[in-house]
């Protein structure tokens, strides 16, 4: 059991010298200061999973179009300065928190980050978001697949204010730590073509207490068709609970 696997792979770890060097060591520290300390902090299953790669799915596939490719170098070079950073994107909300990632793998299985939970490449949300710090700025470079399909052709209302509550909700969290969307007011002005990509740029306005107060707008690449215009309020975890 867990256990016995833990206490025996704990003894071969601490005690023999050679498996110590090939476990792999990182920013965490020799593996032998994990177990001195981490036993009490993570787990042995989490914190072998933190080596695992999880994948990310903000990277570059085939079904992503020369603009969507384009879009994304332009972004990447940016953050050779430090002005923008890439922010990973996996299939599990608690994937992103820190210390977390790969958590309890057995409810792993169940549940996904609904803007990641289908399975084939290109029909639902591609997307990649940079995170701009100065400027509390984030945007989603976007390419809606068939099957987010609203009216003929065209990406569904919802598939916009999950792509948009999400920019806005992500934004939200790297600024002001765990928040959730409390309101999310969408002006839709031009419906966004199946396949097409498009900018998604939010930015925090205003940060009063909990209330993060930010707004957004959903443009085509070359900036000239305004897609959608949003303005959201989160708050920020109420430490009440
Ligand atoms: C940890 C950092 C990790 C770094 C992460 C890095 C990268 C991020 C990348 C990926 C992360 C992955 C996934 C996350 C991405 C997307 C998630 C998107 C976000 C969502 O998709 S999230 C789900 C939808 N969201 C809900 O499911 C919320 C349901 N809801 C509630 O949970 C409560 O409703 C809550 C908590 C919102 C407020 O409740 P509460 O008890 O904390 O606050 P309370 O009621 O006391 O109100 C305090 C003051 O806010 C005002 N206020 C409250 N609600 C308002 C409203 N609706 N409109 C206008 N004003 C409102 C009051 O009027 C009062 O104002 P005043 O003080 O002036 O009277």
């Amino acid at each position: 059991g867990m256990r016995r696997g833990l206490v025996g792979a704990q003894a071969r770890l601490a005690g023999d010298k050679k498996s110590r060097m090939r476990a792999p060591c990182t920013a965490l520290g020799a593996p032998s200061l994990i177990f001195l300390h981490g036993i009490s902090t993570i787990s042995f299953q989490t914190w072998l999973s933190q080596f695992k790669q999880l994948k990310d799915y903000a990277l570059p596939n085939s079904s992503w179009s020369q603009g969507m490719m384009d879009l994304y170098s332009k972004f990447l070079e940016m953050c050779k300065d430090g002005t923008w950073k890439r922010i990973p994107s996996y299939n599990r909300t608690v994937d992103h928190i820190p210390g977390k990632a790969g958590s309890n793998e057995k409810e792993q299985k169940k549940t996904r980050l609904f803007l990641r939970s289908m399975d084939a490449e290109g029909v639902g949300f591609e997307y990649a978001m940079f995170f701009n710090p100065s400027e509390k700025r984030m945007v989603c470079l976007f390419q809606p697949g068939p099957y987010l399909e609203g009216p003929p052709g065209f990406a569904h209302g919802g598939s916009t204010a999950a792509i948009i509550d999400s920019t806005v909700g992500s934004c939200a969290l790297v600024v002001a730590g765990r928040a959730m969307t409390a309101n999310l007011s969408i002006n839709y002005r031009s419906p966004i073509p199946l396949g097409s990509v498009v900018l998604v740029d939010s930015k925090v306005d205003q940060v009063e207490e909990r209330k993060v107060f930010l707004s957004c707008e959903v443009r085509s690449i070359d900036g000239q068709t305004l897609h959608a215009e949003a303005t959201g309020k989160d708050l920020a975890a109420g430490f009440h609970r």
